[in-house]
């Protein structure tokens, strides 16, 4: 079985009269998918930061570099697997973490349907802090697939550390800590819409069922003491003085997301990290920067082997994935595209467009010769001249 074969499966579903019913082009699945999604969660789903000019180049990104075919390698068999912290993935994908994720599906559960994902696909997810269910719940719908937690560190260091806790005990793999999210990036379309999900008291979950958080609030609070708890709280901006403290709350692999700068990344790793997390957060937090993508290669020199590389950022193909990897990555994740394929089509939906990544990227390593990850490097991508 390799994950080509959901082409296969494709074909002959559609000889007996069933066509695909979900999308393959990213721009029709998020056209289609904003249409299926609430208003008030269009822009701040899709949206980025200023004029989103980051966002683009993330996408864009990916043209300036060409796949280089080699022939009579003997690509029939691919092996796409990784280990990362101790686990062995069958592919080098992950589900990143969003915040919404949760109220993007009806029934207001989509943080348990992501999780669902996971569970169908064995690819991990990556669940946020900010959660329509607590994270127990969540890591239950998981079941034996990969989860990692992903902190937004709060200013209370005891919420801090009971998140932490509450992550490890219910079976949280990793924890992603992210420092480019202590205060919402300038989101022009969310501000003229006047739309910021959390300040209508959604994903909240996590706090809510804190103990921490409740002493904080006190018992039965109303939901805008919620919220106004919540704004005190959320964003502490990390510094290399914290590293020492949130090392010290677990035993788990820390992986520091945001990370752009190969300095940052080499002190990160000095300082106790267990992972780098290339990302500019989907182009939302600060725009004026160039695409993620190019911040990777000397990410990857810097870390030298010493840690994992995860990157994210405007993935949107297989193709996308096969060059993020010969980059250096050593798994990447899909933020928006498993999120509208949520949206749009339920847990089969998003189970489509991670199956349809890793079918293509699959085939990509088979057509062009590169049958394993310890084939593709550098020498597989050319840059194209802009
Ligand atoms: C709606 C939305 C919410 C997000 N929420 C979080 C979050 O809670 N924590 C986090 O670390 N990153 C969050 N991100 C960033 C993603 O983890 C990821 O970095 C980004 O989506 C990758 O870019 P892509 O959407 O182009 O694939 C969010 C992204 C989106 C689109
Ligand atoms: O929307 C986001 O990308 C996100 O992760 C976030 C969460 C809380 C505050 C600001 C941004």
């Amino acid at each position: 079985m390799s994950f080509g074969d959901y082409q296969i499966e494709l074909y002959l579903g559609a000889l007996g009269g069933v066509l695909p019913a979900h999308p393959f082009d990213y721009s029709d699945l998020e056209a289609r998918a904003l249409a299926a999604l609430p208003p008030e969660l269009r822009t701040y789903v899709a949206g980025g930061a200023g004029d989103e000019a980051t966002q683009r180049a993330n996408v864009a990104a990916f043209q300036r570099y060409a796949l280089v075919p080699r022939m009579l390698r003997a690509p029939a068999e691919r092996d796409l697997s990784v280990e990362l912290f101790g686990r062995t993935l069958a592919s080098p994908l992950l589900l990143a973490p969003v915040g919404v994720v949760g109220i993007c599906t009806p029934d207001q559960h989509g943080d348990v349907h992501a999780a669902e994902v996971a569970a169908a696909t064995g690819v991990p997810l990556i669940g946020s802090t900010l959660m329509s269910d607590p994270l127990e719940d969540v890591a239950a719908a998981a079941g034996d697939a990969g989860k990692w937690f992903q902190l937004y560190t709060p200013r209370n260091r005891d919420l801090a550390a009971s998140l932490v806790q509450r992550a490890e005990k219910a079976g949280y793999e990793a924890i992603v800590i992210t420092l480019d999210t202590w205060v919402p990036g300038w989101r022009p379309r969310d501000l003229a819409s006047g739309n910021f999900p959390q300040l209508r008291g959604k994903a909240l979950a996590n706090y809510t069922s804190d103990p921490v958080f409740r002493e904080m609030t006190g018992p039965d609070p109303d939901p805008g003491t919620v919220v106004m708890t919540w704004v005190g709280t959320f964003g502490h901006p990390v510094t290399w003085e914290d590293l020492p403290w949130l090392r010290s709350l677990t035993d788990l692999p820390i992986v520091l997301k945001g990370i752009c700068h190969p300095d940052d990344a080499r002190r990160a790793l000095d300082e106790g990290a267990d992972g780098i997390y290339c990302s500019n957060h989907g182009g939302r937090q600060a725009n004026g920067g160039g695409a993620a993508l190019d911040w990777l290669p000397d990410v990857v020199t810097a870390v030298d082997g010493r840690a994992p590389v995860v990157f994210d950022s405007g993935v949107r193909t297989g193709a996308d994935v096969v060059k993020a990897l010969a980059l250096g990555a050593d798994a990447v994740a899909i933020g928006r595209p498993y999120v509208y394929g949520l949206a749009l089509g339920g847990v089969p939906g998003a189970v489509h467009q991670v199956r349809a990544l890793q079918a293509e990227a699959d085939l990509i390593m088979a057509v062009d010769g590169y049958p394993t990850l310890a084939d593709l490097g550098p020498d597989a991508l050319r840059r194209i001249p802009s």
